[in-house]
């Protein structure tokens, strides 16, 4: 495959446009009120495009797409931050010195309580944000003990704002403090999470991401 500079970025906007209509669908399914007649045919015609994308071509498992960078969070099918993937927001983010920011709105997809997040999906946000405030350190690391406190219901609809930043560095572990606030009210806290993140051993990570040891 060619993978030169414009090649890349063709295929960035096309996978970033696949994921737009995906998200699309995924919230007119959730809300939809459609007659079962109309479900079947879209199902059937769910299951045709479907098999066109498998027929396009698959990665395997544990291949990393072309169009990431393990190093800085570049990761295009990330449930969190992925401009490909169906169900994230995305969480748009940006990375300082030992810090990231993360700005995204919440849909019907991400429903928990009526009109509110479900509360995995603020833990699997501060979960990615933070692991990518770790990185910040120059290791890479994996969440061993997170935390958290719902301090008050996360709406659907608004834009939010969440920050991870490192807080302490022993050795191979990092501590890491999170939030979650309205973009509007950074003060009002939302969810707050610590949690300590792991630099596995170099043989660890050999055993865990075998042929990945370049790209961490
Ligand atoms: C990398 C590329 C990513 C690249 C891609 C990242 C994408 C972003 C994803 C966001 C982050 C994630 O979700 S990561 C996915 C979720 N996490 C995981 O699957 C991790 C599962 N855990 C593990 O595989 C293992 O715990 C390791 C490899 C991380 C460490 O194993 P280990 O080396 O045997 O650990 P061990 O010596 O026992 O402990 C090391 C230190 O950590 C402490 N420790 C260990 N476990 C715990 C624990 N559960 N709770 C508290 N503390 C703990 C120990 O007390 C010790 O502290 P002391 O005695 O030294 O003080």
């Amino acid at each position: 495959m060619n993978t030169d500079a414009s090649e890349l970025n063709r295929r960035r906007e096309a996978v970033a446009a696949l994921g737009s209509g995906l998200r699309r669908l995924t919230e007119s399914a959730v809300r939809s009120t459609a007659d079962p007649e109309t479900l079947r045919r879209l199902a059937d015609e769910a299951e045709k495009l479907a098999a066109d994308l498998e027929a396009a071509g698959r990665r395997p498992l544990g291949a990393i797409p072309e169009l990431d960078d393990l190093r800085i969070g570049q990761r295009t099918f990330s449930p969190v931050t992925g401009a490909g993937h169906p169900s994230a927001p995305p969480v748009i983010v940006e990375r300082n010195e030992n810090c990231v920011r993360g700005r995204f709105t919440l849909g019907f997809a991400h429903e928990g309580p009526p009109r509110f997040s479900h509360g995995g999906v603020s833990a699997m946000i501060l979960d990615e944000l933070m692991g990518w405030a770790a990185r910040t350190t120059g290791s890479p690391s994996m969440t061993v003990d997170l935390a958290f406190s719902y301090r008050g219901p996360v709406p659907l609809g608004v834009p939010l704002m969440a920050e991870a930043e490192v807080t302490e560095q022993d050795g191979r572990s990092i501590r890491v403090e999170g939030r979650i606030t309205p973009e509007s009210r950074p003060e009002a806290v939302l969810v707050e999470a610590s949690g300590r993140f792991v630099t596995p051993e170099p043989e660890q990570i050999s055993a865990l991401f075998p042929g990945l040891e370049h790209l961490l």
